[in-house]
């Protein structure tokens, strides 16, 4: 190893992951991946390790792109049942390498990087699925993926309504006196999704949170839960009955329960429709499910990084 890895904390990361810089370079990193051998990304499926005795799970994304000449893995734990205490219910760590000789370079906290990258790739799905006149956004949930989503689609559209459904109507509440704008909570996921144009489930449930009798036709939905193969956030009517968007399709037929266990078929990659191989089909009801991927992180370490090192040159 070289001298020691920096170390870049939650602040750093913060303060250098904008959505504006951010969202063009993880479209051309959706690109990249969906453009096979062409596109340069190396992306094994995550390792999932569960943790059974406290219901919990680890997982290392590792991933290299040629293009951007970056290599990282992410270790991620998500616990299913957060306990009373701050710890968040997950927790990540980016390790950016030296693609030239291996070197560790840098030891960056994954937390927020996880946040807002998800919330920027969801924005991108937005762009091309919502429907177009899109006046009410819904949030169903409001931790951590709730909060950076409300920031990402407040910054990048304008929506004369935005709504929160959350299990108590205290954490909904909390949630609307935390951030600037107007946000109306709702008692029921069903007021909170009724006639909303653009739907973002972001809890950590393991049953149906959304129905699809309950959604506008034409509406877009980005589901980033359910990540294990027999969790739920959608039920079968609404995956049966809509153009169904991934991020990866090979993980995601792999990892999202509403995928397996609906059997629902996979439409296209978001890459596909950002490289003009597939259409963005926005007058149909869209569902984007992410299940996240690690080439979304290793370019968004690298922005923190390279941003980090501009700013030690200027000291
Ligand atoms: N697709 C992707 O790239 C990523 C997806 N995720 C997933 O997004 C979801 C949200 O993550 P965070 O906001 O970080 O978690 P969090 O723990 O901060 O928030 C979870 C929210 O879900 C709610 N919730 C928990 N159980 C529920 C249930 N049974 N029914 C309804 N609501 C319930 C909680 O009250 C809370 O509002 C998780 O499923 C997580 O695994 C997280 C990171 C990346
Ligand atoms: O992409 C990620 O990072 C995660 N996705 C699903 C849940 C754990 C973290």
């Amino acid at each position: 190893m070289s001298g020691q890895p920096a170390y870049l904390g939650a602040d750093t990361v913060d303060k250098y992951l904008d959505y504006q810089t951010l969202i063009p370079l993880l479209e051309r990193a959706l690109i990249n991946f969906s453009s096979g051998r062409e596109g340069g990304v190396v992306q094994p499926i995550r390792t999932i390790v569960p943790v059974a005795k406290y219901s919990g799970f680890l997982g290392v994304m590792p991933a290299y792109s040629t293009m951007d000449d970056a290599l990282t893995t992410k270790v991620v734990t998500f616990y299913e049942n957060k306990t009373a205490s701050d710890v968040p219910s997950h927790q990540a760590t980016v390790l950016l390498f030296e693609p030239s000789n291996g070197s560790l370079k840098a030891v960056i906290d994954g937390k927020v990087i996880t946040d807002k990258r998800t919330a920027a790739v969801s924005v991108i799905a937005t762009k091309l699925l919502k429907p177009s006149s899109a006046e009410v956004l819904c949030i169903l949930g409001s931790g951590a993926q709730a909060h950076s989503h409300y920031q990402a689609f407040t910054q990048q559209f304008s929506f004369k309504e935005v709504r929160i459904w959350s299990r108590t109507r205290e954490n909904a509440e909390k949630f609307a006196n935390s951030v600037e704008g107007n946000v109306r909570v709702c008692s029921t996921p069903q007021e909170a999704v009724t006639n909303a144009d653009v739907i973002v489930t972001a809890t950590m449930s393991t049953k149906p949170v959304l129905y699809g009798d309950w959604v506008k036709p034409g509406a877009h939905i980005n589901a980033l839960g359910a990540c294990r193969p027999d969790w739920r956030e959608l039920d079968d009517i609404l995956m049966k009955n809509s153009v169904l968007y991934v991020d990866t399709k090979e993980a995601a037929q792999k990892e999202s329960g509403d995928i397996v266990l609906s059997g629902a078929s996979v439409y296209a990659e978001i890459g596909e429709i950002l490289k003009g191989t597939k259409p963005a089909l926005a007058e149909k009801t869209t569902i984007f499910k992410s299940v996240g991927m690690a080439i979304e992180d290793t370019v968004s370490a690298k922005l923190v990084h390279d941003c980090w090192v501009k700013s030690k040159a200027g000291d």
